[in-house]
């Protein structure tokens, strides 16, 4: 049913790991304090204001840079056993390469880290999200093949600094988000929008530069506290528009051209890119006179190399999509888009109060994904890293509250009727931030945060109270009922 399965007394296993997300440039401010240099987004938010729907940015955000210890003590509130945080690469290395380490980037993550070990809280670093030093942007980031090396040098900085206290780690926060919204389009820094050709070329240097920090890990780090390594994939569910074939095939080439399109090269028995993908893009590059097809290929060799780089499946999910095929041309030409032909859109009778108008409330569709990656990559151990709602603000937050039993209802079943293995599941997010071109507008939080005060006070919402309930009694409360979501109805 809707809600991805009926009431039950299903609950979490004891050993299920419970966490909290946030990012660096969405938290921590601190922009250009104590040796950090400009990132990919402080570029753009400075030199294009009106990116950010409210004109805000995050030089200061969250203050987490002044308020780590605040941080940490929500964290211990909630009862999570492990905390997902990222580590700003312009703040350990300012010139993006290795000839200057700066001390002070260390020793703040360093603190927040032993902040946390010292509150029986296991950190995990996501290496990558989406904040690339301006000076690598400058000599082509992502679509530069030397990004590989330069990611693996900043990689073996951290792992040689927080190996010993850091357990998990992920290498990529969302790549797609980057390499085809960023680098394809204009919906992410560094908004190049070169279209397809540079959503391809990220992507291939990208699951070059995965594998290298993954093999790193594996060979040096991994003995040190037999540490675990992945990749943090998001994708939406994407349920056929009508029970038709082509609707049927619409929505299976959706998944396999969005999430196995990174999936695939590292999850699947055979890997390499999907064969959808490559058929579609050669044939469409031939059509259109490219001399050689935009999608790049991977050697044997690579593909090999790729295969196996992870030891879970991280997700990041947020919301459902109706597909159907494209009657013609869909998208820019060149696009990824208009390679796929595909087409989505949302039902309008799915709940949709949230602030992030793209968030719909569809919980069933979170269970069938899980299912979905379960059956296409063998079982692979998956750890939900993000999943959460927005609002306007507001502390009794009602619609969150429902949002997340719905989903951690879905989730249950998933588990216990669908045999999927999910190993952890992490709120989208500690603390209201900076909501990338939604700024303060949309709020995630399951605290909400003052910015207007010095101290940029945090306050638990109600959501704060349910999911710490939920984590100590491993159970939704009695009181959930599947079949209401008034809390939705405006
Ligand atoms: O229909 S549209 O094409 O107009 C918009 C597509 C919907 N996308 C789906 C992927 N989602 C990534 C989520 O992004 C993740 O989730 C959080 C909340 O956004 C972010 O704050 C995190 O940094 C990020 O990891 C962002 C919105």
């Amino acid at each position: 049913n809707f809600s991805g399965g009926l009431k039950s007394n299903y609950t979490f296993p004891k050993d299920f790991l419970f966490g909290v997300s946030t990012a660096a440039y969405q938290i921590e401010g601190a922009w250009n304090e104590d040796g950090k240099s400009e990132s990919i987004w402080d570029h753009l938010v400075h030199t294009n204001a009106s990116f950010v729907k409210d004109g805000s940015n995050g030089d200061v955000a969250a203050d987490s840079y002044h308020h780590y210890k605040r941080d940490a003590e929500m964290v211990q509130e909630l009862g999570v056993n492990i905390y997902r945080f990222s580590i700003s690469w312009p703040r350990i290395l300012p010139t993006g390469l290795t000839n200057q380490i700066n001390e002070l980037g260390l020793k703040y993550y360093s603190n927040l880290i032993d902040e946390l070990i010292k509150r029986n809280v296991t950190p995990m670093v996501t290496i990558y999200h989406w904040d690339l030093p301006q000076k690598l942007q400058n000599i082509g980031g992502w679509s530069n093949a030397h990004i590989v090396d330069y990611y693996t040098d900043y990689a073996k900085v951290l792992f040689d600094n927080f190996s010993n206290r850091v357990k998990y780690w992920v290498t990529f926060n969302e790549p797609m988000q980057t390499c085809l919204e960023g680098y394809g389009g204009t919906y992410r820094a560094p908004v190049l929008n070169r279209h397809g050709i540079a959503e391809y070329l990220c992507t291939h240097n990208l699951l070059k530069a995965h594998a290298s920090v993954y093999h790193l890990f594996n060979e040096n780090y991994r003995h040190v506290n037999k540490g675990k390594i992945g990749m943090s994939l998001d994708s939406n569910w994407a349920e056929p528009k009508t029970d038709t074939p082509q609707d049927r095939e619409a929505a299976e080439l959706y998944l396999n051209t969005h999430l196995g399109w990174y999936a695939n090269p590292v999850y699947s028995k055979e890997g390499n890119y999907p064969k959808d993908l490559i058929k579609l893009v050669d044939e469409k590059s031939l059509q259109q006179n490219y001399t050689r097809s935009r999608l790049p290929k991977f050697t044997p060799e690579e593909v090999n190399y790729l295969k196996g780089t992870a030891d879970f499946f991280g997700l990041n999910h947020y919301t459902t999509y109706l597909l159907s095929m494209a009657d013609g041309e869909v998208g820019a030409i060149p696009s990824h888009e208009n390679d796929v032909g595909i087409v989505r859109v949302q039902d309008p009778k799915w709940p949709s109060d949230s602030s992030s108008t793209w968030l719909k409330v569809v919980p069933f569709g979170f269970r069938r994904l899980l299912k979905w990656i379960t059956k296409t990559y063998n079982n692979v151990p998956i750890i939900v890293t993000e999943n959460g709602y927005a609002d306007f603000s507001g502390l009794d937050d009602k619609a969150r509250v429902s949002y997340y039993s719905h989903y951690l209802n879905a989730l249950l079943h998933a588990i216990h009727e669908d045999n999927s293995t999910v190993e952890g599941y992490f709120a989208w997010s500690l603390m209201d931030n900076f909501e990338w071109d939604d700024g303060y507008v949309s709020r995630f939080g399951l605290y909400l945060v003052d910015f207007k005060s010095p101290n940029k006070t945090r306050t638990a919402k109600s959501s704060a109270k349910l999911y710490a309930e939920v984590i100590r009694s491993r159970a939704l409360p009695a009181a959930y009922d599947p079949e209401d979501f008034t809390a939705f109805s405006g």
